[in-house]
């Protein structure tokens, strides 16, 4: 895995859960100033209830700072300690894949494939731009869940994906990124997202971020409106049986709450919802059974080289192992972000 560094966004975008509220902290004052009176609103009325909000943060600032320490170190203990109980499901073969994607993806390699070939042959949604379509076999989807209840039964550790989920599985924690994400972003999904998402970094998606969230009637139900830390997403789900928990999204991030409608997308198991990560939107509450979805946030160090997509600036960046969070020193890649050309 090639070196990339980190941007320090350690105080942006930290999510409330009880007041479902994403907040940037710079300073007591500064956040006083900015949320106080919304967080009154929404509930937070005492200064004990204050001071309890600050705690969190304070908590939430620290992990994200000792974050690729304490990742690495569980990705350790893991090749340790952890036994698979389905070795095969970490090795992609194209016996996985639907044979509708991969003739989506058989298209897009053509040389003569065009976005409005390809628009034919995809479903659209009521949502401009999310696509939706089969991406795995059911039998895929059977094991590769079995591997994830076996892993969360394990003694091994477990890293959280984000700060809106107290379940799942981080899968580059678990040993799925270079053989299973990697190979799944290159071959199989970049030739779709170079024709889909060319104006936002889908033609030069370079790195991941790729986890399992799982919902359950006494775990969590749904996921609160947000954006993604990301340029393109797929989002698939895998089973098993539940009722409810559809996806929905609203506008761009840039466009203000209140004038946004949102619009329930279906979502059914095998499939796969591909989007902007900056397209925002949520999952509304499963009514029975247990959801679980891999989520790709895929990233393209072009494009947030150049503007951060979580705080909105411009990055300062320090080094980093890994896929990190998705930026990358090379000046090469800083004097050629004004054209990234169809691959
Ligand atoms: O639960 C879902 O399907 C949505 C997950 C999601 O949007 C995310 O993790 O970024
Ligand atoms: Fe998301």
């Amino acid at each position: 895995m090639r070196d990339v560094n980190r941007h320090i966004t350690v105080s942006d975008n930290i999510f409330l859960e009880e007041y479902k509220l994403h907040v940037r902290f710079v300073s007591e004052n500064q956040f006083r100033k900015d949320y106080q009176n919304i967080l009154r609103s929404l509930g937070c009325v005492s200064e004990s209830q204050f001071r309890d909000v600050l705690g969190k943060i304070h908590a939430e600032i620290e992990r994200r700072q000792h974050y690729a320490l304490k990742s690495a170190e569980r990705a350790a203990t893991i090749k340790e300690i952890y036994t698979p109980l389905h070795q095969h499901v970490y090795y992609l073969q194209e016996s996985f894949l639907d044979p509708e994607f991969l003739q989506l993806v058989k298209y897009c390699t053509s040389t003569d494939a065009t976005m409005e070939g390809l628009m034919n042959l995809i479903q659209t949604e009521a949502v401009p731009r999310v696509f939706r379509f089969p991406v795995f076999r059911k039998e895929f989807c059977k094991d590769f869940i079995e591997e994830l209840e076996h892993f969360e039964q394990s003694d091994a550790p477990k890293g959280r994906p984000n700060t809106m989920n107290n379940y799942g599985i981080l899968l580059n924690e678990l040993g799925f990124d270079e053989s299973f994400i990697t190979p799944l972003r290159e071959v199989y999904l970049h030739p779709l997202t170079a024709l889909l998402y060319s104006d936002c970094g889908g033609s030069c998606l370079d790195s991941h971020k790729a986890f399992v969230v799982k919902y359950a009637m006494r775990e969590d139900l749904d996921l609160s409106y947000h954006y993604d830390n990301a340029e393109v997403t797929l989002n698939v789900s895998l089973g098993k049986d539940f009722t409810e928990g559809n996806l929905f999204f609203g506008d761009m991030r840039q466009v203000p709450l209140s004038e946004t409608e949102c619009v329930e997308v279906k979502h059914h198991v095998t499939e796969g919802l591909l989007h902007r990560g900056q397209h925002m939107h949520g999952a509304l509450p499963i009514s029975s059974g247990t959801r679980w979805n891999l989520i790709i946030w895929m990233r393209a160090s072009r494009e947030r080289n150049k503007l951060c997509p979580m705080c909105g600036k411009r990055p300062t960046l320090v080094e980093s192992d890994g896929f990190s969070d998705g930026f990358t020193m090379d000046p090469d890649d800083t004097s050629s972000t004004l054209s990234c050309s169809l691959t």
